[in-house]
């Protein structure tokens, strides 16, 4: 029997239901508009988020704190030190006195070295934050995405999942290495630029003021426009990333269907959008930054006209005017970099409201509080009027009633789509009955240990997942820790030995390099040793679909009966040779079991199994 291939699971979810799909959780977070509401959620999240990753640090920040303040009184006191040598110093070294240029000149460059190893010990503090902060991130959305259950991974594509761990803490480390840091210390430096402008000359004050004016107005224009641009960018470099993402890890597929210059013209369109995004921001820089120099250059220019008149006119000292002309100079240069500053802002921002979403999902398959033990099972498994609906989409399995005898070996057979695979993730509690319940030696498996549950059924999927490592790894995640003779003994039950002491390092072979690349019945094998290693009360396994030769299915055949020998097992069968071996056989449809009876019983009679036991056998010919 063959049957289509199950979808990749990194394959976008275009078939579930997008209706269940919270404004706030982190399905959402690819849309570029949300409502007020959703967006002042998604806002708060985002910054309890980062109150969870501050709070440990606050003496770290109070320091930082610090050091900014003194750096940055540092640097303004320079012009000022420059009016008092102009106006006092230099005349009274005309008289003759030459302390008070002493005295000006060693406070200058105490200023100057006092404030540049405290704005150096800043920026070395700030980065110990930024990248504690960091490092707390990455590992949490790593911790936090394995922990989600089956249910999250196959709705959210992994595309996307990598693009939170990548690219959205990128954003993050951007502004937190570079950005924030010069940001504060810009930010700090404007406001006491600004208020010893002040203090110094209140006048040349206000030409500041007025300056600002036009400076904000530009700013909030910039700031509109960009955040659109941005969140664009972020956007179409999220896509991009996606679509690459899917396209190679569904290689196969694209190359089994001559998708190759459809998914190239998609990718080319996405790099396209992306250009023109990165250009739309760029150019709105190109037109922000000049314009704040004018501004500022502007304002120098009117400082020093008036400036000059009230010199001339004796209202003002020169010392005076030429420190307000360096701070009306300096004030504006920060705000340049504030601009800069933005961009990468609300990249952060985006970034970490996306990184937030992914935290806040939470698994829906939690663990019992107080789990019952359940160290040895036995493994017999009841259904108890299980109903069962993916999110709130249609009923899959309805009301299944069904009792395996431990020791029991079941095959299911049924049309695709019937609920076989699902009535495995049922019983290995990948997902949980909607209505009704799944019990192993009579408790829930809602109430299990996941160490019990999982020490009591394994599953073996179709794929036979081999982790990078060596063969005898592999094996041994079974029962981590396994001696090597159970480990080599686990592999000679399932017929995998031989194969393996012909690799080129035996069972030290890496199986992700050269030469120790298996065949798809050799890797069923290799999973076969795992389970077996595992040895478990209940087997579940979703047997593969891949046409293997005659050899090496009867090489897995053989593998696999050692495998069952006397524990309970659920079989996804898709050949006969596997049907026949079982002691009972479920039909299933529409996600109820049709037929139920030993193999011989259901072919000798006039139903399903008879018609596909039938077809069997003529294929066989
Ligand atoms: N993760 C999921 N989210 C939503 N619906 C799903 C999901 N997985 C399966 N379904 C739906 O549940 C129904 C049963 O699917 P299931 O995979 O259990 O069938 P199956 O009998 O194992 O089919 P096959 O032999 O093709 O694997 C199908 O209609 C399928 O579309």
């Amino acid at each position: 029997m063959s049957r289509p291939s199950k979808p990749e699971p990194s394959q976008p979810a275009t078939s579930r239901p997008d209706d269940r799909r919270r404004p706030t959780d982190a399905s959402a977070d690819d849309t570029t508009q949300l409502d007020a509401e959703a967006s002042r959620e998604v806002r708060s999240r985002s910054l309890r988020l980062l109150g969870e990753l501050l709070r440990p640090r606050r003496g770290a920040l109070a320091l930082a704190g610090l050091l900014v303040v003194v750096s940055t009184l540092g640097q303004v006191a320079g012009p000022w030190l420059v009016s008092l040598a102009i106006d006092s110093a230099v005349p009274d070294l005309m008289d003759g006195d030459v302390d008070t240029l002493v005295l000006v000149g060693s406070a200058y460059l105490v200023a100057a070295v006092v404030g540049g190893l405290c704005a150096g010990a800043y920026v070395r503090q700030a980065a110990r934050i930024a990248q504690g902060v960091l490092l707390d991130l990455r590992r949490r959305v790593f911790r936090h995405t394995q922990l989600l259950s089956l249910e999250f991974h196959e709705s959210y594509t992994s595309g996307r999942i990598i693009s939170r761990q990548t690219s959205d803490l990128e954003a993050l480390r951007e502004l937190l290495d570079g950005g924030l840091t010069g940001v504060v210390s810009s930010l700090m430096l404007m406001l006491f630029t600004g208020l010893s402008l002040f203090l110094l000359d209140w006048r040349s004050g206000l030409v500041l003021a007025v300056a600002l004016v036009p400076a904000w107005l530009l700013t909030r224009w910039f700031q509109k426009r960009s955040q659109v641009f941005y969140r664009e960018q972020r956007t179409t470099s999220a896509r991009l990333i996606v679509k690459f993402v899917e396209t190679m890890t569904g290689m196969r597929a694209v190359q089994a269907f001559r998708r190759e210059s459809t998914t190239e013209a998609d990718y080319g369109r996405l790099s396209e959008q992306y250009r023109d995004a990165n250009l739309n921001t760029m150019g709105l820089n190109g037109r922000y930054q000049p314009g704040l120099v004018l501004i500022g250059n502007v304002a120098v220019a009117v400082a020093l006209a008036l400036g000059g008149w009230r010199v001339y006119s004796g209202g003002l000292d020169v010392g005076v005017l030429v420190a307000a002309l360096l701070y009306v100079k300096r004030f504006f240069q920060p705000i340049q970099q504030l601009g800069n500053f933005y961009n990468s802002f609300q990249s952060a921002t985006a970034a970490l409201e996306k990184v937030s979403g992914l935290l806040a999902e939470e698994p829906t398959v939690v663990e019992p509080r107080r789990p019952v033990a359940l160290p040895h099972a036995r493994g017999a498994l009841r259904l108890d009027h299980v109903t069962f609906r993916y999110g709130d989409g249609p009923v899959v399995l309805p009301d299944l009633d069904l009792t395996l005898p431990a020791g029991q070996t079941v095959a299911l057979v049924g049309t695709t789509g019937a609920g076989k695979s699902t009535l495995a993730k049922l019983v290995t509690r990948f997902y949980d009955a909607s209505e009704g319940r799944v019990q192993l030696d009579g408790v829930d498996v809602r109430d299990l240990s996941t160490t019990d549950l999982r020490r009591a059924v394994v599953m073996v999927t179709q794929e036979a997942y081999l982790f990078s490592g060596s063969v005898r790894e592999n094996i041994a995640l079974g029962r981590p820790g396994a001696p090597q003779a159970d480990i080599e003994a686990a592999a000679r039950a399932v017929g995998a030995h031989e194969f393996i002491m012909d690799m080129p390092d035996g069972y030290d072979t890496d199986v992700n390099k050269r030469g120790g690349r298996v065949s798809a019945g050799q890797r069923q094998l290799l999973s076969f040793a795992r389970a077996f290693l595992a040895d478990p009360a209940v087997l579940v396994l979703d047997e593969a679909t891949s046409s293997l030769d005659i050899p090496g299915e009867r090489l897995v055949q053989h593998g696999l009966q050692t495998l069952l020998s006397d524990r309970t097992a659920i079989i996804i069968a898709h050949r006969l040779s596997t049907v026949a071996i079982a002691d009972r056989v479920l039909v299933m449809e529409h996600g109820r079991v049709i037929e139920d009876g030993t193999p011989d019983e259901l072919a000798a009679g006039d139903g399903h199994y008879a018609a596909l036991n039938a077809a069997w056998q003529d294929s066989l010919v």
